[in-house]
């Protein structure tokens, strides 16, 4: 695997590499060991995965304080455009972000550690999106800021008016007035 530092600290792309044969393909998609010597000690509890459709945004979200979340995200079907964006107020980056498109012919990963809101908008007919975390869901601690908050800027490759969103991410606040990560 190919590991390779973004733009911002602490977030990566990983790269797998992907035999094929005429039975189709094997990757393997994490080794912990391997994991640990380029980017750090990581401890993933929980896999989720979601299916979304054409023009599905999910985010920008994040769990606050001590309930933060580490994500190692990509996708198995389809196409998205991932964001992660810096939260940690010591950061020089902070408020920034980075965005990678996934897809399952790119076959990318990326790593976005604690600390960060994480967000991504689908832009093939469906996508299924799989990622593991190192901590556990806490609803309580769930907050969302809006996708298109003017202070972070990110550029979205889908029209606003195509955009399928939660009630939840279309009630999101702007990143002045959320809570952040000291
Ligand atoms: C995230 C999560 C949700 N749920 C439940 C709550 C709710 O009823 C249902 C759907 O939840 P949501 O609408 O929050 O799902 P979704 O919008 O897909 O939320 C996810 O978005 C991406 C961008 C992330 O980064 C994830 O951490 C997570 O926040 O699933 C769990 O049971 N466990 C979980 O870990």
């Amino acid at each position: 695997m190919i590991y390779t530092q973004t733009e911002i600290d602490g977030v990566w792309v990983i790269e797998p590499n992907v035999f094929t044969d005429d039975r189709g393909y094997f990757m393997e998609a994490f080794k912990k060991e391997e994991f640990e010597k380029n980017i750090g000690e990581i401890n993933f509890i929980q896999d989720n995965e979601s299916k979304s459709c054409f023009g599905v945004l999910r985010g920008l979200h994040y769990q606050k304080g001590e309930f933060s979340q580490a994500k190692l995200v990509r996708v198995i079907k389809g196409k998205v455009l991932d964001v992660a964006v810096d939260l940690r107020q010591s950061s020089p980056t902070f408020g920034k972000y980075v965005s990678v498109e996934l897809s399952e012919d790119n076959k990318r990963m990326f790593f976005i550690p604690r600390g960060f809101a994480h967000g991504f908008l689908v832009l093939s007919e469906e996508a299924i999106f799989t990622y593991k975390v190192d901590n556990s869901y806490a609803p309580q601690a769930e907050a969302t800021i809006k996708y298109n908050d003017k202070d972070i800027n990110i550029e979205w490759p889908i029209a606003e008016e195509q955009l399928v969103m939660s009630v939840k991410d279309r009630q999101a606040v702007a990143l002045k007035d959320a809570e952040t990560y000291q």
